[in-house]
């Protein structure tokens, strides 16, 4: 069984696709993850996000990236992904990965931007996760506190702003519901809610497919 969960920052995509995986006992790959590496590790290394050659060849760097390292999660870190995100060569670069993860046997979760229409468009249920942009400004400006960044509300909300407009736009795999996705607003939602809501989207899916 297959699950795609897309959906913009900090909507929830993370949180559900974690709690899907532990649910339907699947393993969970966060694919923004990849991203953030491909632009921590020109972060680190002195790659210009404005050119797509230095952005495809800091691909080859993925793997030597520490996925606990606490910098991937910095606002930083997440704008410089979004610009590299854009590119299609780096897009090309880091499909195989994500492909070949969602091809094993017996499944498994994966959430980003374009899984249910470019990475996995065969996936058993597909969810797109959303809430609206004030929501997830304060969701992300409280993570980022938790964690000891630095974070205002106000510049919060304007590089969410930013973020949705470039994921939405660019000619490379555009954030866009799949037209057989399943919208999950979760901006009136506490967790738990949107996690019970999720499975039961997905479990009604399932039925439908028997
Ligand atoms: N329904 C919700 N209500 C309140 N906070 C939420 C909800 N869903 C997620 N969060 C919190 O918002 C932050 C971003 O969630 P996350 O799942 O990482 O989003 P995404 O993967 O879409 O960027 C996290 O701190 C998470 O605990
Ligand atoms: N499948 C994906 C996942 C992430 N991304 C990009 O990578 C950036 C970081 O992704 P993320 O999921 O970690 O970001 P948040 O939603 O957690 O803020 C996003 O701004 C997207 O532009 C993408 O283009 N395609």
């Amino acid at each position: 069984m297959l699950i795609a969960v897309d959906g913009p920052a900090a909507s929830g995509k993370g949180t559900i696709a974690r709690a899907l995986a532990k649910h339907f006992g699947l393993p969970h790959m966060d694919t923004g993850m990849l991203y953030r590496s491909v632009a921590l590790t020109m972060f680190r290394f002195g790659g210009d996000p404005a050119s797509e050659f230095e952005a495809v060849r800091a691909c080859e760097g993925v793997a030597q990236i520490d996925p606990t390292d606490p910098e991937l999660r910095s606002e930083v870190v997440g704008s410089i992904a979004s610009r590299i995100s854009t590119y299609a060569g780096v897009r090309a670069a880091l499909l195989e990965r994500q492909r070949n993860f969602a091809s094993q046997a017996p499944g498994a979760v994966l959430d980003g931007r374009d899984i249910g229409t470019v990475v996995a468009p065969n996936a058993t249920a597909k969810l797109f996760v959303t809430a609206s942009p004030e929501v997830r400004a304060r969701r992300r400006a409280a993570e980022l506190l938790a964690r000891g960044m630095p974070a205002h509300l106000e510049d919060v909300l304007i590089d969410i702003r930013a973020r949705d407009d470039r994921d939405t736009h660019r000619d490379a795999a555009p954030l866009v519901q799949a037209a057989d996705a399943d919208l999950l607003d979760t901006s009136d939602m506490e967790i738990d809610e949107a996690i019970a809501a999720a499975i039961e989207l997905v479990e009604r899916k399932i039925a439908a497919l028997a």
